[in-house]
């Protein structure tokens, strides 16, 4: 009889190892054909999906150029404010075709020095004529182009988030906001880029590249919705859209010096927008505007908050937008803080604050200092909720995908295997305690019963804060508009501690904007050598404020639940006396 040999054994002597082996190699080698199989898959969509939105802009980069609309006029209609551009468009003398063709034109240009778009809307055309045929010329947005955020639905364009399984399947319907905003007489033009999973305040993603500042194209210009910021601030839109799970509306508004608005949840529609993490109900995302001055975000709010968008989406608060609550010019008390215990922000940052409060007191607003209680227990909440699934779902969607380097802390510290985190979380306590803090509260929830109670402890943080804040007798907040300004491109990741000033207004649901107030300036960065280098978040801000000269700098502006009118005139008197 043969004896069947396999490199040298022979299988009837040990004929249990060898069928094991074979087992596990076929097992071993199937999952890794599969593994090389999905990635290569993936590429050929990103490279189809890059290429189909890079025609795209081709496409309307010939038709403007068929157009010979000149460099003058583009720079006329673009320059021209939000009220200025609505009352020419009102009186006919700007014709909504025109406007629209001038934004294209300026959105393409920004896009080539930033990076800024993901593709232009090919319907908008059309569109434009139907606003111009069926929308009376009084509605609130009557032929006013507007740029939206990619997470927000469209009919017949995928919302990808840079995560690459995400492409080719695109929505059936457009959002309630994107309706609303149609039915007023809005001119949807460009969708704009955002960081892979949007849990990031970078803004680059595998699919569609990195977006750059138009004040510095080697800095970030923020996220999640930095795509819109950086369009906003080179001129290219005139009204933004975008979303905010933690800050995400106010921190590109805070690297670009535009204007950003974070309503309460719920306070505006999220019907047919997307996002990553939709089954996280303990933090959940905000939509709001994005503008070039605080007029720009009330004329939003205002042309949302009517029947229509009540009537599609019946989960939203009812509440039209009050104008008298807006107009009153009661002398507010308002809290100030410049450091919140868990960030120390740069001086420049703590100097905008100071602008603001001057400002705020020479309008007679009364100034006192106050800060929102224990902002570490607010910072651990909102990472343990924003991962209570342990990243599963995030893991789920990036398993054969490309990680960007904007997710890649976050990702690693997430799913690090647990006795190598309770040892780093324990020797990280004496070195880097707010890392040691991150790294604990991102292990997410082990159980139902965890998360039940993280939603209580959230539940109790906010009821001691508003207690806090009432017991103060305020009516706002001013805060940093973020934990720094911009630093340099793929290094937010490493100072990811610093959004403690925006996503604690998430885990409260405050509604919160932010608007610019200054730049930075020499003093600013020389006064940079007593800043703190406790720990690697500190360490990269520090070194990435070398060379921050002339970046913008925004504060926040903060109210209760609901009070989204005295936010926004919070935001007006300053914006007021810093243009006085
Ligand atoms: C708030 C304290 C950060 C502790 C640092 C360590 C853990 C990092 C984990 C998650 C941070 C998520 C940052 C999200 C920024 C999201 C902006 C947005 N989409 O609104």
């Amino acid at each position: 009889m043969t004896t069947l040999t396999i490199w040298d054994w022979e299988v009837e002597k040990y004929p249990l190892q060898v069928g094991v082996g074979v087992i596990i190699g076929g097992w071993t080698f199937v999952k890794l054909v599969n593994y090389f199989l999905q990635r290569s898959k993936l590429k050929s969509a990103r490279v189809r999906k890059r290429a189909e939105c890079k025609q795209a802009k081709q496409v309307l980069e010939d038709q403007i150029k068929q157009r010979n609309i000149s460099k003058e006029v583009v720079e006329e209609i673009t320059n021209l404010s939000l009220s200025e551009l609505q009352s020419k468009l009102k009186d006919g003398t700007l014709d909504v075709l025109d406007v629209l063709h001038a934004y294209q034109a300026k959105a393409l240009e920004c896009d080539e020095k930033t990076n800024c778009i993901i593709e232009p809307f090919k319907e908008a055309e059309e569109w434009a004529a139907s606003v111009k045929e069926n929308v009376s010329k009084d509605s609130p947005l009557f032929g006013v182009p507007v740029s939206l955020k990619e997470n927000y639905g469209v009919e017949g364009y995928d919302s990808v988030y840079g995560m690459s399984v995400l492409i080719g399947k695109p929505s059936h319907e457009d959002s309630v906001i994107g309706q609303v905003l149609r039915s007023q007489g809005a001119i949807p033009y460009v969708r704009t880029n955002v960081p892979q999973t949007m849990i990031s305040w970078d803004c680059s993603n595998p699919v569609f590249g990195a977006t750059k500042n138009p004040h510095d194209t080697t800095r970030t210009p923020g996220g999640s919705s930095g795509g819109e910021c950086a369009l906003l601030a080179g001129q290219g839109s005139i009204l933004g859209f975008g979303s905010d799970i933690g800050g995400s509306l106010r921190i590109p508004s805070n690297m670009c010096g535009t204007y950003g608005f974070k309503p309460t949840v719920g306070r505006l529609s999220a019907k047919g927008t997307h996002g990553c993490t939709k089954g996280q109900q303990i933090v959940r995302a905000a939509y709001g505007p994005l503008a070039r001055d605080v007029d720009g975000l009330v004329t939003a709010m205002k042309a949302l908050l009517v029947p229509l968008m009540f009537k599609l989406d019946p989960t939203v608060n009812p509440l039209p937008f009050r104008t008298e609550v807006f107009e009153d010019n009661r002398k507010l008390k308002i809290g100030w803080y410049d450091n919140d215990g868990w960030f120390t922000p740069p001086p420049c940052m703590q100097r905008g604050v100071a602008i603001a409060k001057a400002k705020l007191e020479a309008m007679g607003h009364t100034l006192v200092p106050w800060k929102p209680p224990n902002a570490t227990l607010g910072a651990e909440l909102y990472v343990r909720a924003m991962f209570s699934d342990k990243c599963e779902t995030i893991n789920e969607m990036l398993r054969y995908d490309t990680l960007d380097v904007c997710f890649m802390i976050q990702y690693t510290m997430a799913n690090i295997y647990w006795p190598l985190r309770r040892f780093l979380v324990f020797i990280l306590h004496y070195l880097m305690p707010s890392l040691s803090t991150g790294l604990k509260a991102i292990a997410g929830c082990d159980s139902a019963y965890d998360f039940w109670n993280l939603a209580v402890a959230a539940e109790d943080y906010r009821k001691m804060v508003i207690e806090d804040w009432q017991s103060h007798d305020l009516d706002a907040v001013i805060s940093p508009g973020f934990g720094c300004p911009a630093i340099p491109l793929k290094t937010p990741a490493l100072a990811t501690s610093a959004v403690s000033y925006t996503t604690i207004f998430n885990v409260l649901n405050f509604p919160a904007g932010s608007l610019p107030v200054t730049k930075v300036n020499a003093a600013d960065t020389a006064n940079m050598k007593d800043y703190p280098t406790i720990d690697l978040a500190h360490k990269t801000v520090k070194k990435g404020m070398v060379g921050a000269e002339g970046l913008p700098v925004n504060v926040q502006c903060i109210t209760l639940p609901w009070h989204e009118e005295q936010c926004l005139r919070v935001m007006k008197d300053l914006e007021t006396a810093l243009k006085a």
